[in-house]
């Protein structure tokens, strides 16, 4: 049962689809309203814990440049100062004063270095973790229609390029800029017929750059998306290689796969083709310019309009733009990419969260857990999943929800804890309307364990104490008591043994008794239970029961339930049909009064009865691992 989770088709598009050649998306396109520089210019804020290392990294660009420009101007005093005049000491001087410039740029430029990397990877840590925290408090509806791939692809790719950016792309992009406007105008002032030429090539430049922009940042955008497509199949072909592998469907899939990775190539290999043209085109433009520059030098040189120091610092400050004029190219397409993947990243941001925390706690909880015409219905359905259910449950009362496939269990299940907000009605406890309860109470109040039940790769004491990280070893072991969850103990490191990726390496019986223990663990008031016994043999079964008995004498308790058995823990019961409640009372008398009680118990009930009934050790219900042959000489 995994109702709030499930992604619909209808408004999220599906994975590598095993069974169809048509390629759809792995989620909707951007919305379209623009992000200009906005969503980058916004993580500015990320950047004020290093407030101090961003200033000294500034100070440092300016001094560079300011040493790279006064080789130059040295080199014409040089020229036209000793040179000319045969000045043996003066060529000592400033040959000096050129060493210590020299000196001085070489250690500016360490210094950048040395301090942005702190800063870059400071900062890109900062936004990672809020993105993560966000995640974390964004509803289930909003997973729902996510993949994981795509908001694998926003923490680490979009980040990376973040980081790159703010470490390398921002602070050239600054720098160089300055440079050539610093440039530009040191060569007008030189002799402005030679300033003018270099500045009307930065005409062209500025026109490519431009005509540029927007089709790279549309590339941009489809390559990022589509890594994410590419890391959402990774995603779901390891998490579901069990299925995959029984079906058979690996050559699907695979194929599947290998069109996403093909379609990523051709989108950067366009994105590659895009670039290269304009890189040769702002490789050019200097050249031709230096070209030019040389020409109406040497003609103004011979006509004495200028001395040949003043033509060699001209040539040589042209020659420190080469760089920076064409490595606008690969920075502009830097900071391109750091505003696309600023803007996927304030997609998660900026993503609305309905679930709005309440304030309240509750002095002293008895949980009475009251649903007053509770309905429901999922933002891209046009029909509602519950609808006027109303249910009291008195404190310790535990109450058992039967009702067919798809009639709302799990979905009512999830609302108790707010994992998705009613529609209509509300819900409460002890009268006190759940959505004026502080969250994280709520979630200490009520506990809920779930038919899959999800273990992180910690260790199993870790996954234990999730809800109440505070708990004793006493604590621990009365759950796991409860639970019937002892096998941990015998598990290589016992307590401390890490368990696989999604507790993979147990057994689903075994996950689904530690997830029970962990609910337990928490000491609720309210227990909810999703069809937590549906992975368990019969013997287990029986002794969890037994175990949650206990447990549940002392909390209240909505247990979903689809055997018999589990019905049997229950003090009343309440049938589900189509999002509505439609009988309610005990075993006995819905037994006596609903046929579709009797219709969904019959099945089950009938092989329990009989189970029951029987009081046989020797039963075969109660050996499931047993052979024929076993069975048939134990009935001997
Ligand atoms: N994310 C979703 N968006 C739209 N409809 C959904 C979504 N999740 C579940 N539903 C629909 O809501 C209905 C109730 O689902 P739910 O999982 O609560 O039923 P259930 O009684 O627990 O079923 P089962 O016993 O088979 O697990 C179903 O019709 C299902 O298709």
């Amino acid at each position: 049962m995994q109702a709030v989770t499930t992604v619909h088709p209808s408004t999220h598009p599906v994975t590598a689809d095993a069974g169809s050649d048509e390629v759809r998306p792995l989620i909707a396109p951007p919305p379209a309203r623009k992000r200009p520089t906005t969503s980058l210019f916004r993580l500015r804020t990320y950047l004020y814990a290093y407030g101090a290392r961003y200033l000294i990294m500034a100070v440092a660009s300016v001094l560079g440049i300011g040493f790279s420009l006064a080789i130059p101007l040295l080199t014409r005093r040089v020229i036209d100062g000793p040179i000319a005049d045969a000045d043996q000491r003066g060529l000592l001087i400033l040959g000096t004063v050129a060493t210590a410039v020299g000196i001085g740029e070489a250690v500016v430029l360490f210094l950048r270095r040395w301090i942005v990397s702190r800063a870059n990877n400071g900062s890109e840590r900062l936004i990672r973790t809020d993105l993560y925290a966000r995640l974390q408090l964004l509803p289930m509806s909003f997973h729902g229609r996510w993949q994981g791939g795509q908001l694998l692809s926003r923490m680490m790719t979009d980040l990376a390029i973040i980081r790159r950016f703010l470490g390398f792309g921002m602070i050239f992009l600054v720098v160089n800029i300055a440079q050539i406007i610093v440039v530009v105008i040191m060569l007008l002032v030189m002799y402005w017929p030679l300033g003018v030429v270099v500045a009307a090539s930065i005409v062209p430049v500025a026109w490519l750059c431009h005509v540029n922009e927007k089709r790279y940042t549309k590339l941009s955008r489809k390559v990022q998306d589509q890594q994410g497509d590419v890391a959402s199949s990774v995603e779901e072909g390891v998490h579901g290689l069990r299925v995959i592998k029984s079906f058979g469907r690996f050559p699907h899939l695979y194929s599947g796969f290998e069109r996403r990775t093909n379609e990523l190539y051709e989108t950067s290999m366009d994105r590659v083709r895009l670039q290269s043209k304009f890189l040769t085109f702002l490789e050019v433009i200097p050249t031709c310019t230096m070209i030019i520059v040389l020409g109406i030098g040497a003609v103004a040189t011979a006509r004495g309009e200028i001395s040949i120091g003043t033509l060699v610092a001209f040539i040589t400050l042209l020659l420190s733009l080469i760089w920076p004029v064409a490595a606008l190219g690969f920075l502009l397409a830097m900071t391109q990419e750091a505003m696309t993947a600023a803007d996927r990243i304030a997609e998660i941001l900026d993503a609305e969260n309905p679930l709005v925390d309440g304030t309240r706690v509750l002095e002293s909880p008895r949980g009475h857990l009251r649903l007053e015409g509770v309905g429901f219905r999922f933002d891209d359905s046009d029909e509602d999943t519950l609808k006027g259910v109303d249910l009291d449950i008195a404190p310790g009362e535990t109450v058992a929800l039967v009702g067919g496939t798809g009639s709302g269990k799990t979905t009512l299940t999830a609302l108790v804890a707010r994992l998705v907000d009613v529609t209509e009605g509300r819900i409460t406890i002890d009268g006190v309307d759940v959505r004026e309860l502080r969250i994280s109470y709520l979630r200490s109040l009520v506990a809920t364990a779930f038919e899959d039940p999800t273990l992180f790769s910690m260790s199993a004491r870790e996954n234990l104490t999730l809800g109440r990280a505070d708990a004793s070893d006493a604590d621990i072991e009365q759950a796991l008591d409860i639970a019937q969850a002892q096998f941990v103990k015998e598990l290589p490191w016992g307590l401390d043994t890490r368990i696989g990726e999604q507790g993979m390496s147990l057994s689903g019986g075994q996950r689904q008794r530690l997830a029970l223990a962990r609910a337990v663990l928490v000491n609720p008031k309210v227990l909810v239970l999703d069809d937590t016994l549906s992975a368990l043999d019969i013997h287990t079964e029986a002794l969890v029961e037994e175990a949650l008995k206990r447990v549940l004498s002392d909390v209240t308790g909505l247990v979903v339930a689809h055997r018999a058995s589990t019905v049997l823990l229950a003090d009343r019961v309440a049938v589900l049909s189509r999002g509505s409640i439609v009988a309610v009372g005990t075993h006995a008398e819905l037994l006596a009064t609903s046929q579709e009680y009797r219709d969904l118990m019959s099945a089950d009930f009938d092989a329990e009865a009989e189970l029951d009934e029987c009081r046989c050790p020797e039963h075969p219900r109660r050996h499931p691992d047993r052979s024929g042959d076993e069975r048939a000489e134990v009935a001997r």
